[in-house]
């Protein structure tokens, strides 16, 4: 049967989750969706045929969309996750699954928010998912059955792929795939900035860098996929690649971003102590 599910501030991300889910077939009429502004619900009905009502004028329309819901997705930036399930908390049926995709929000804040035995997960999805291509870890909270992970799961399965992690790894997550289309992204424009640099015009060499870095991801979506394999199929003995590659190695793109991704998690972990 098909869920009942319930976005709570639909903005990028679960605006996101929801587009791939209707991509995917999910029905418009089993979805509801809730925005702050009354402009954005209007917008985001007549875009996805979703009902969605504004929080910001409607002070039931959180309550609204929980009622009966078999799922519930908490959207909001991390600083509002708790008022917000301390809100919906007398809404909620006792199977009602609560998904949050909120950064650095842990499950022991989650469920301090919620009723005693509420099945809670905690998800780091990310926006590629709007496109089918979405990349998502989960933890389970302590109520959270195998039956509770397969509704997340359902969630965005049809839009992804779900790992199951232990919560200690989900900042790690975080900070590959959540974060990780904006690095794809950053390295569109720098590649693009290089083009016109070059003396490409920009509208092309933006067209360029961006053809390109989707065409590489298609090609890493192949199952067993070893990335490092890809690039040296490129990288011609002592041709033009090689002598690029070698100014990135020599100017430490790598350890960059091994240490922005380190950097990413440590704002997790301060995050989460701020909004325990
Ligand atoms: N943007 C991304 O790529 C990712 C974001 N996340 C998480 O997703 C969450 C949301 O981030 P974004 O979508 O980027 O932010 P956003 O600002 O685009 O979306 C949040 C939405 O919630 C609405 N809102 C605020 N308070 C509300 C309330 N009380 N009731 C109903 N709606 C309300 C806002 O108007 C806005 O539309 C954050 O917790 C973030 O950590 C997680 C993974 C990736
Ligand atoms: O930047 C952020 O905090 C959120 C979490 C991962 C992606 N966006």
């Amino acid at each position: 049967m098909t869920d009942t599910i319930a976005f709570l501030g639909t903005g990028n991300m679960n605006g996101a989750i929801l587009r791939g889910l209707l991509a995917a077939g999910h029905p418009a009429s089993s979805l509801r969706a809730t925005t702050r502004s009354g402009a954005s619900a209007t917008a985001l009905s007549t875009e996805t045929g979703v009902e969605a009502k504004a929080a910001g004028e409607d002070a039931s329309a959180n309550a609204w969309a929980v009622e009966g819901a078999d799922v519930v997705v908490l959207g909001v930036k991390p600083v509002g996750i708790a008022e917000l399930a301390r809100q919906i908390a007398p809404q909620l049926r006792p199977d009602t699954v609560v998904l949050s995709v909120a950064a650095a929000i842990t499950l022991a804040t989650l469920e301090a928010a919620l009723p005693a035995g509420q099945p809670v997960v905690r998800t780091m999805p990310n926006t590629p998912l709007q496109v089918g291509a979405g990349a998502v870890g989960l933890s389970r909270g302590s109520s959270a059955d195998d039956a509770a992970v397969a509704s997340a799961t359902a969630v965005f399965g049809a839009s992804g792929q779900v790992f199951e992690v232990p919560e200690a790894q989900i900042d790690a997550v975080s900070a590959v795939s959540g974060s990780g289309p904006a690095y794809a992204f950053y390295l569109a424009e720098a590649m693009a900035d290089g083009g016109v640099a070059l003396g490409l015009d920009r509208e092309l060499a933006v067209k360029l860098a961006a053809a390109t870095v989707a065409g590489a991801g298609r090609m890493l979506e192949q199952e067993g996929v070893d990335p490092a394999a890809l690039r040296r199929a490129v990288t011609s003995p002592n041709g033009t690649t090689e002598r690029a590659i070698a100014v990135f190695d020599a100017r430490g793109v790598r350890e960059a971003i091994a240490e922005g991704e380190k950097a990413a998690t440590d704002r997790a972990t301060q995050l989460s102590i701020e909004l325990a």
